[in-house]
């Protein structure tokens, strides 16, 4: 049986990350991934959904020129084959770079096959055609990655499409049901939309993409409202039809061409037979993961990325990779652990306006504890001149410790907000010490400014001014 240092499954963005670290210690290492290459970011996920949402938003922009004095937009109009194409090319150019440190691999350590436990230190790789192999490794890094949920009854069902399947159509759709409006329902639900996409949502909790604030929640359901129609706290039934589905919400049904699901994802850790290696597994097939270090406690088992079934993003399945690969080359150099604290916390869709929440959500905490600042962006003058006055912050900080705790939002550049707020977060700084910071004019930071100030007005005793000290 093979012998190796290291065993890495799954060449996603969180497996090729610690590969690259992995590769400086040992040269006795074997990464193994099923199917195709590419990483989930590149091929499914981020990067074709901004390319269509990049598009969608370019559309929609056209809709406000005419006021500024730029005519003939109204002859604008899409072409969905053109547009898919644009998605697919781009895609292409991403994986194509995602995939070169896994091609220079030697082919000896480059296995193209599912691996599953036979023990805590062997695993047994199944290539396509069937051949199996047994690997014995010292440390094991998992690194598999999640799959869309897709309900068994709804698999068999023609014109249901996932995330996976998507971007893989030569044009867009016509009429298209997004059931679930997570993330990536309400960004390819809004950006098919704006498209020209005749879409429905259905989504069956009473909120959108997680929002736990219930005065963000009002105001993105208005203004994600506008771009189509969004029915929310029920779960939808399907039914197959002639040439399309039959969907239906409690009383109403409609039928579409296309039913996109958009349910949730599930960590694939199910597919590595976990149970083999002596692990204990909760309720939902899930080890017990120390987060600081990325091992499955007792074991020389490493988790990373969305295998987790934690924080499903892309720097946080970097960051575990790289924490995962850390302990692994010290417990080969018979090192101590390395417990690593986590980033601040920061989630977004990229919808228009953008939503999003750095640190805790509203949810989490308890709202005798905080003061909570918010602002909308009505009187702002920079976002009235780029006709993008609709949005909320919600900031939320500690009474006692006069720091941010977090926020969410719904907001023009809402992006960009998140990222400042989240690294002034981190930094654990006083909402004086943020004010004192420099803001420019006229700019869309100046919501956030603003909501800094309503927290000042709760927090201190004192007029804002004094505050600042200016
Ligand atoms: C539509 C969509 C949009 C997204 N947009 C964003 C975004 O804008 N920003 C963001 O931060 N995140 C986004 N994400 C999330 C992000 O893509 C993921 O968090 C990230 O790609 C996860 O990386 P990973 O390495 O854990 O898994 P993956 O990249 O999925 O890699 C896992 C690999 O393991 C393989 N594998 C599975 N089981 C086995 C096995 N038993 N044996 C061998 N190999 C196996 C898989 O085939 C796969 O190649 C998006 C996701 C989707 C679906
Ligand atoms: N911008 C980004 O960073 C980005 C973009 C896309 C995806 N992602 C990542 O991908 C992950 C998966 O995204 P997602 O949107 O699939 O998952 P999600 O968990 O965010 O949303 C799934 C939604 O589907 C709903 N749902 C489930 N079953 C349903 C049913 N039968 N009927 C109606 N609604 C139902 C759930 O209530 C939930 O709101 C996210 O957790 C996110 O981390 C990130």
């Amino acid at each position: 049986m093979r012998q190796v240092d290291v065993a890495i499954i799954g060449a996603g963005s969180a497996g090729l990350t610690a590969l690259g670290l992995i590769k400086k210690v040992t040269n006795n290492y074997v990464l193994i991934n099923e199917g195709w290459y590419g990483t989930t970011c590149a091929k499914v996920g981020c990067m074709p959904s901004k390319v269509l949402i990049q598009i969608a938003d370019d559309f929609d922009r056209l809709k406000k020129l005419p006021v500024e004095g730029i005519e003939g937009v109204a002859q604008a109009h899409v072409n969905g084959e053109t547009v898919m194409k644009r998605v697919q090319s781009m895609r292409d150019g991403f994986v194509e770079k995602t995939i070169a440190p896994w091609q220079t691999l030697p082919a000896d350590k480059n296995l193209n096959g599912r691996a599953a436990f036979i023990d805590a230190n062997t695993l047994e790789v199944t290539y396509s055609d069937g051949q199996t192999e047994q690997i014995q490794a010292k440390q094991i890094i998992l690194a598999p990655g999640s799959r869309p949920v897709l309900p068994a009854a709804w698999q068999a069902i023609q014109g249901v499409v996932t995330s996976d399947t998507f971007f893989e159509q030569a044009s867009l759709p016509k009429k298209v049901a997004v059931i679930g409006l997570g993330v990536i329902g309400l960004e390819l639900g809004q950006a098919m939309a704006r498209l020209g996409v005749e879409v429905v949502g259905i989504e069956m909790a009473d909120t959108l993409a997680g929002i736990s604030d219930p005065e963000v929640r009002n105001k993105a359901l208005e203004l994600l409202g506008h771009d189509f129609p969004l029915y929310l706290g029920q779960a939808a039934q399907l039914e197959p039809i002639e040439n399309g589905v039959k969907v239906s919400v409690g009383e109403q049904s409609i039928e579409v061409d296309q039913v996109l699901a958009a349910l949730g994802r599930r960590p694939n850790l199910d597919t590595v037979n976990l149970a083999n290696a002596g692990i204990t597994l909760d309720e939902q097939g899930m080890p017990e993961i120390d987060s600081s270090t990325m091992r499955i406690q007792g074991t020389s088992i490493y988790v990373a990325g969305d295998a987790t079934g934690q924080k499903a993003i892309l720097h946080e399945a970097a960051d575990e990779g790289r924490i995962a690969a850390y302990n692994v080359i010290q417990a080969l150099q018979q090192g101590e652990a390395k417990h690593y604290q986590a980033r601040t916390e920061l989630g977004m869709a990229f919808t228009h306006p953008n939503i999003g929440f750095f640190g805790k959500r509203f949810v989490e905490l308890d709202p005798e504890h905080i003061a909570i600042g918010s602002y909308n962006f009505n009187m702002l003058g920079r976002p009235r001149v780029m006709q993008e006055t609709e949005g909320l912050i919600r900031l939320y900080a500690d009474k006692k410790t006069k720091q941010l705790v977090g926020g969410e939002m719904i907001a023009p550049r809402g992006e960009h907000l998140l990222h400042q707020l989240a690294w002034v977060h981190q930094l654990n700084v006083e909402i004086a010490e943020i004010l004192r910071l420099p803001f420019y004019h006229p700019n869309i930071e100046e919501g956030v400014r603003m909501a800094l100030r309503e927290l000042a007005k709760q927090l201190y005793d004192k007029p804002v001014e004094e505050v600042i000290g200016a």
